[in-house]
C-alpha cells in the first residue's frame, strides 16, 4: 500500500479488544464497518485481556470481517500474532520491541508506530514506520498507562517541519473533537470508546467519519 493509500485509509481508524466492549466485540465490529470506519486495529490489553486460543480465534474472526470489507486489519503490540494470521500490519509503541527489528520480521507489512516526541518520530520514520500514532490528544480513560496529554501541538510541530509522513491523532477523540486533529494537519483520528462504548455504535462511527470527512485538509 502506497503511502496516499495508507492516509486515505487512516481517515477512521477504529481500535478494540474484548476489554473494550461490554458487549459481543464482533457486533461491535460489524456495527462500526456499517459506520463508516475506514481502518482497523485489534488490541487485546489491559484487565481481562484475552490470551493465547482465546485471543487468537477472536483475532481471526475480526480479521475476516475487515477482509469481506477491505479493511485493513492490525494488531497491536503482538507481532507473532500478526504474522501467524497474516495481518495486514502491526502497530507498536515505544516500549515494544526496536521498529528496526519489527520491520526486519515483518516485511512489508504496515508498520505503525507510537510517538510522543520530534525525537521519537525522527527515530521511529528512520526505521521505516509507515504512520505515526500522536496522543493522547484529549484525556482518556481507556489507556490507563498514557503520556501526558498533548494537543496537537507534535502533529503541528511535525507539519510545520515539513514531515508529510502519515499521521493519525489519538486519545479522547470523539465527533466534536476529531476536526481539531484535521486542522492541525493529521490525516485521520484513532478512535476506542467513544465507539466501542456508544449506545449506537454506528451513529458514533457515522458522526466522526462525517466530521473527518468535512474537515480533511489534504497536505
Ligand atoms: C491506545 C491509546 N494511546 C494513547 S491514548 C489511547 C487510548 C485511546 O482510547 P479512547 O479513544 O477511548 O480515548
Ligand atoms: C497506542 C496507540 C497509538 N496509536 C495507534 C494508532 N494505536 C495504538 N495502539
Ligand atoms: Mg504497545
Amino acid at each position: 500500500m502506497t503511502a496516499e493509500q495508507l492516509r486515505f485509509h487512516l481517515k477512521l481508524y477504529f481500535i478494540m479488544g474484548s476489554t473494550n466492549c461490554n458487549r459481543n466485540p464482533l457486533d461491535v465490529l460489524k456495527e462500526a464497518i456499517d459506520g463508516g470506519i475506514t481502518f482497523f486495529q485489534y488490541r487485546e490489553k489491559g484487565e481481562g485481556a484475552l490470551k493465547d486460543e482465546q485471543k487468537l480465534n477472536l483475532a481471526l474472526q475480526l480479521q475476516k470481517l475487515c477482509k469481506k470489507v477491505n479493511i485493513p486489519f492490525i494488531v497491536n503490540d503482538d507481532i507473532d500474532l500478526a504474522i501467524a494470521i497474516n495481518a495486514d500490519g502491526v502497530h507498536i509503541g515505544q516500549e515494544d520491541e526496536p521498529v528496526e527489528m519489527v520491520r526486519k520480521k515483518i516485511g512489508n507489512m504496515i508498520l505503525g508506530v507510537s510517538v510522543h516526541n520530534h525525537e521519537e518520530a525522527i527515530m521511529a520514520m528512520n526505521a521505516g514506520a509507515d504512520y505515526f500514532g500522536i496522543g493522547p490528544i484529549f484525556p482518556t480513560q481507556t489507556k490507563t498507562d498514557a503520556k501526558p496529554v498533548q494537543g496537537v501541538s507534535l502533529i503541528k510541530e511535525l507539519r510545520d517541519k515539513g514531515i508529510s509522513i502519515p499521521i493519525v491523532g489519538i486519545g479522547g477523540i470523539h465527533a466534536e473533537n476529531a476536526h481539531t486533529v484535521m486542522e492541525a494537519g493529521g490525516d485521520g483520528v484513532s478512535v476506542i470508546s467513544a465507539i466501542s462504548l456508544a449506545p449506537s455504535v454506528k451513529e458514533a462511527a457515522r458522526s466522526i467519519r462525517k466530521s473527518v470527512d468535512t474537515n480533511h485538509s489534504p497536505i
